[in-house]
């Protein structure tokens, strides 16, 4: 049974409604930023209306004034879909579209409903059936209400199709739920499993964050060019687009360096505000890679006027995701089409321009101060009859000389301190 799409979006022009409560300060961003969502899923934004309240309504989130207010408004603009910034309960939702007359739908949806369009690997589109599911299932009892009161057409894709909406009744989607979970539950075991692997390497891993479409994936692909990646060809790359929440999935890469150093990358979901509940938890094993890493990069669109709101936006979500002591670094990307002074050198941050490969070796010093900073650098004489010894240092170290010596190899090196520990027995100094 493959559930009925939340949101039909052919030729919707939208009226967008937003409260802002006690004066938020990104609130203005907010409402911009709902008009993106609206425009990456095909709708066309029309009108605005907002509202400074201490408190929401509850019946209606607006007040009952400002709800006569939209009606004037939405239908002077021959607008066919109302937006609300936040989500609304099921009777809100109820009460607005039956006072409206109009079909009424609220940001969870609008990501909802990006998410379905870029999930690629079975993994992501189970994560966002799971969570459009958690959504609906409120929600069903107001669909069922509603029926006898609309025609066809009106608010959730579902309401529209009489019959197929009644089929899917609380008990049913509760247990494709539960099945859905259970497929996942394998998917992630398996990453899971695949992780520890990569972990037994030992290799630090760095994650890409921040605020979707800011330059991530790009970011990646710029290492991946300039250093290499293990893998075959095809794999390497990974998908970069101008599009909201283009990477839906974690990509992970070894990005080998000059020095027998590498690390791994980790690219994932892009950020926006007020990420949908539901969607969190469906995506929290996605989300865990972050949590894992040894470094996080903080990729910030610096050609955004609003790239301050952005920063904490992504904050936000890291807190809101468990995700608050790992050590960070910023880069500020897209500084190209910024036309803003570049501040002095920062300890914690670079400006680059990933798309025309502009600082991308300053990143990976960046990175190599924070992550390669137990190196330790010594001689070690290892005897002929271990050459395992070196060829693994050879593989694992930076060998700066190696002379032949009667006792065996004589290296100078940088190595990890595990390594270091390990082989102490050959060091000379
Ligand atoms: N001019 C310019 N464009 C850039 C730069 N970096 C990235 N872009 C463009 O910005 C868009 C988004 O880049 P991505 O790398 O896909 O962004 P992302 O952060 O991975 O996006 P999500 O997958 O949505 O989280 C693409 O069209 C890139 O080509 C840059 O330094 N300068």
């Amino acid at each position: 049974m493959k559930q009925p799409e939340l949101l039909e979006t052919i030729d919707q022009r939208a009226v967008l409604v937003g409260v802002n409560l006690n004066n938020q300060r990104d609130f203005d961003y907010s409402m911009e930023e709902l008009g993106n969502l609206a425009e990456a899923c095909g709708v066309e934004v029309v009108g605005q209306l907002t509202q400074n309240m201490e408190r929401v309504n509850k019946s209606h989130y607006i007040g009952t004034g400002k709800v006569e207010e939209l009606s004037g408004l939405y239908r002077g603009l021959e607008a066919n879909l109302i937006i609300f910034n936040d989500e609304l309960s099921p009777s809100q939702l109820r009460n607005l579209e039956a006072d409206l007359e109009c079909k009424v739908i609220d940001r969870t949806i609008l990501i909802l409903d990006i998410f379905e369009k870029r999930a690629k690997t079975r993994e992501a589109q189970l994560q966002v059936e799971v969570a459009q599911l958690q959504y609906m299932l409120p929600r069903l009892v107001g669909l069922r209400e509603s029926l006898g009161r609309q025609s066809g057409g009106v608010g959730l894709k579902n309401r529209g199709a009489g019959e197929t909406k009644l089929e899917l009744d609380r008990r049913r989607i509760e247990e494709k739920i539960t099945a859905l979970n259970k497929e996942l539950e394998s998917l992630v075991f398996q990453r899971q499993t695949q992780r520890k692997k990569r972990k037994k390497n030992e290799l630090p891993v760095v994650s890409l964050v921040g605020y979707t479409n800011a330059g991530k994936s790009t970011i990646m692909n710029a290492m991946i060019e300039r250093f290499g990646a293990a893998g075959n060809a095809e794999e390497k790359s990974v998908l970069e687009k101008d599009m909201l929440f283009a990477t839906l999935e974690t990509s992970v890469r070894n990005i080998q360096l000059e020095d027998n150093k590498s690390f791994l990358l980790t690219d994932t979901v892009g950020f926006v505000s007020k990420l949908p509940h539901h969607l969190v938890k469906a995506f929290r094993s996605t989300l865990e890679e972050v949590a894992e890493a040894d470094l996080l990069i903080h990729v910030v669109d610096y050609a955004n006027e609003k790239y301050e709101q952005l920063i904490e936006i992504t904050e936000n979500t890291l807190k809101d995701i468990g995700v608050t002591d790992i050590p960070t670094v910023f880069a500020y990307n897209k500084c190209d089409l910024a036309g803003r002074d570049i501040p002095e050198v920062q300890e914690n941050a670079i400006y680059m321009a990933a798309k025309p490969r502009i600082g991308v070796d300053e990143l990976v010093d960046l990175i190599k101060s924070y992550v390669f900073k137990d190196y330790v650098r010594c001689e070690m004489l290892i005897p002929y009859d271990q050459g395992q010894v070196v060829s693994y240092l050879n593989e694992h170290a930076d060998i700066q000389a190696t002379e032949y010596e009667n006792e065996g190899t004589r290296l100078t090196l940088e190595c990890r301190q595990m390594d270091y520990e390990r082989f102490h027995e050959y060091v000379i100094g």
